[in-house]
């Protein structure tokens, strides 16, 4: 029953696929949750998996107008639960990181004046923005920016030093330099660029919100350490218009993550009851609020099976690579957040799930993960077999940086005779080695993140949280814990797939009610039971078969080398 009275809390997540919106108290119990499903509820706008895809320019991009409407939606949902909104004190929330928003002089003014009796889409879609459309975080169409941005500061090692990253196709400072160059009227009709996060916070502000400390880590245009825009980058992306005209549409970043931006637009007030005081916190990107989804500790770890998959770490430590993304913490001054991020996640194993038979069951995964399950471990019946290592990219991946394709490859039990299968291997095989592939990579890449939890154990995380859509899977949790391992063992969230609107709605908490100085650590770590949030999915650290992945590591490394050796322009 939920509780009569007492402040609530909204955080949304507004991802690829979805606007997700989730409702809890000051003391967090989940109480109310509703989600517009692009594909589902507005596949009038043509959309395909949330977004369209331009094939021989390899962009990707949204219509923003979707997500406007999407919002309407999602609230009238949870009104038609019974969502008492008169209680709600605070909201934030999260967007899907990278893509950027372009605002004209007419939208910013729209945003104060919205009638409460016409909806958002007809409000603004056809007048406020000088650019219909986001480009999307699965884009590729910007090697030719990314490689003047990893040659600005003289090597991409320097651009990661700097602003967390190396160059990479979907981040902002790249997507903007493409639009300026393609669309200079575009550019100049331009008057404020917000990222998602902040496209959806200004909506709820009436008025353009300034960017949030960690998600303006993600447009390889801030510098890290001078808490600053580094001016080098902001010249390059803004070519002849130079560089006062991007700041000027870039507008401030907020340092804090915390406390109220400014109370709620009376558009929402009048429409569905808000309370006129209720603050908008900040909104962040949709992996920095994954992590605030729960206390993490350093050494856990957080694997995002959504329509992208995400690795995620919280540390002290600043140690950017071009391999990785660093980020600051969304809600911690001094604190980072660590990532990995791969195009081929959710969409890529669905691939290989359609390829089986079908299941039987109303789950549509219960023949790939019955068939997961009872293949052993890289595909071998006995330790002289040879061992199965694919790669499985639908999309062009960002980890390694290859064209899309599949490659299936062998070797022995002890790493050694890595050669491509010349015959492959049956479709079945596939749906073990594809998840295996995809934590290979995560193993591959943490290892210099992480040390051993305890006496005589190897260096791997202490506990993985699996959130996102294929946190339900019970055979990917079991194969997360034989390659990755977790002395702890592997735990998903009750919440499922909402664990980053949950992280949204647990940071609205925090803003509103923290106490001077009070940390969000602190906050949310007194009043988080995780006898009500986690459950354990399985065991995690088996010793015998971890080092069995640990063996073929260095060839699964070897293989990736091979496949990017053949990259047309890696060619020589
Ligand atoms: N039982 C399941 N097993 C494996 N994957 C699942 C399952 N349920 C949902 N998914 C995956 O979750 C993905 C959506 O995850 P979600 O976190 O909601 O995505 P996003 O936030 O990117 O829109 C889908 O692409 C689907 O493949
Ligand atoms: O590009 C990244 C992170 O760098 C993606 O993780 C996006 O932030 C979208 O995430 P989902 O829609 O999969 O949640």
């Amino acid at each position: 029953m939920a509780a009569q009275s007492g402040a609530l809390y909204l955080g949304f997540d507004l991802s690829t696929q979805q606007l997700k919106a989730i409702v809890i108290t000051s003391d967090l119990k989940v109480l109310y949750e509703a989600k517009t499903d692009f594909d589902a509820d507005l596949s009038k706008y043509g959309i395909k998996k949330g977004v369209f895809v331009k094939e021989e320019t390899r962009a990707v991009y949204a219509p923003v107008a979707m997500w406007l409407e999407a919002v309407d939606i999602v609230l009238q949902r949870l009104k038609d639960k019974g969502t008492p909104f008169e209680r709600i004190k605070g909201i934030s929330g999260a967007g899907q990181q990278h893509g950027s928003v372009y605002w004209n002089k007419t939208g910013e003014e729209l945003l104060g004046k919205l009638k409460p009796d016409e909806t958002l889409v007809d409000q603004l879609a056809k007048t406020a923005f000088a650019h219909p459309f986001s480009p999307n975080w699965q884009d590729g169409s910007t090697q030719k920016e990314c490689d003047k941005f990893d040659a600005q500061l003289g090597s991409a090692e320097e651009l990661a030093q700097i602003t967390g990253s190396k160059a990479h196709h979907r981040f902002t400072g790249p997507q903007i330099m493409r639009m300026h160059e393609n669309h200079p009227d575009v550019y100049r009709a331009t008057s404020r660029i917000t990222l998602v996060s902040s496209f959806l916070a200004s909506v709820f502000l009436g008025r353009i919100a300034p960017f949030d400390i960690s998600d303006v880590c993600g447009m390889n245009l801030w510098d890290i350490n001078a808490g600053a825009w580094s001016e080098p980058l902001l010249k390059l992306a803004a070519g002849v218009d130079g560089l006062e005209s991007l700041k000027q549409k870039l507008g401030t970043v907020r340092e804090d993550g915390g406390g109220s931006m400014g109370p709620i637009s009376t558009y929402f007030v009048s429409r569905y009851g808000f309370p006129s005081d209720c603050g908008i916190a900040p909104f962040t990107g949709d992996n920095p609020a994954t992590i605030l989804s729960l206390p993490l500790r350093p050494l856990d770890a957080i694997v995002s099976l959504g329509t992208s998959t995400t690795f995620l770490m919280s540390t002290p430590k600043y140690v950017p690579d071009p391999a990785y993304h660093f980020f600051n913490h969304p809600t911690t001054a001094g604190l980072y957040m660590f990532m990995l991020c791969y195009k081929n996640g959710g969409l890529a194993r669905e691939k290989i799930r359609d390829s089986l038979p079908k299941s039987t069951t109303t789950d549509s995964w219960s023949t790939f993960n019955e068939i997961a399950l009872a293949t052993p471990p890289l595909g071998q019946n006995s330790p002289t077999d040879p061992a199965n290592l694919g790669l499985f990219f639908p999309l062009p991946e960002i980890v390694p940086n290859v064209r899309s394709g599949t490659w299936r490859y062998t070797c022995m039990s002890d790493g050694s005779k890595l050669e491509e299968s010349a015959n492959g291997w049956s479709s079945e095989a596939d749906a073990r080695a594809i998840v295996e592939s995809q934590i290979l990579s995560l193993r591959l890449r943490s290892q210099k993140l992480v040390h051993s939890p305890a006496a005589g154990i190897p260096p791997q995380p202490r506990r993985i949280y699996l959130v996102g859509g294929g946190s339900l899977n019970p055979a990917i949790a079991r194969i997360v814990g034989d390659v990755l391992g977790g002395v702890e063992g592997v735990w998903k969230l009750d919440v499922g797939g909402n664990a980053c609107a949950l992280g949204g709605a647990y940071k609205a908490v925090w803003a509103i009610e923290r106490n001077e100085g009070e940390s969000f650590e602190e906050l949310i770590g007194e009043r988080w039971k995780a006898s009500e949030a986690i459950e354990k999915v399985d065991d995690g650290y088996r010793p015998d078969i971890w080092a069995k992945y640990g063996n073929v590591l260095g060839s699964f490394e070897e293989m990736e080398g091979k496949v990017l050796a053949g990259e047309e322009r890696n060619k020589k």
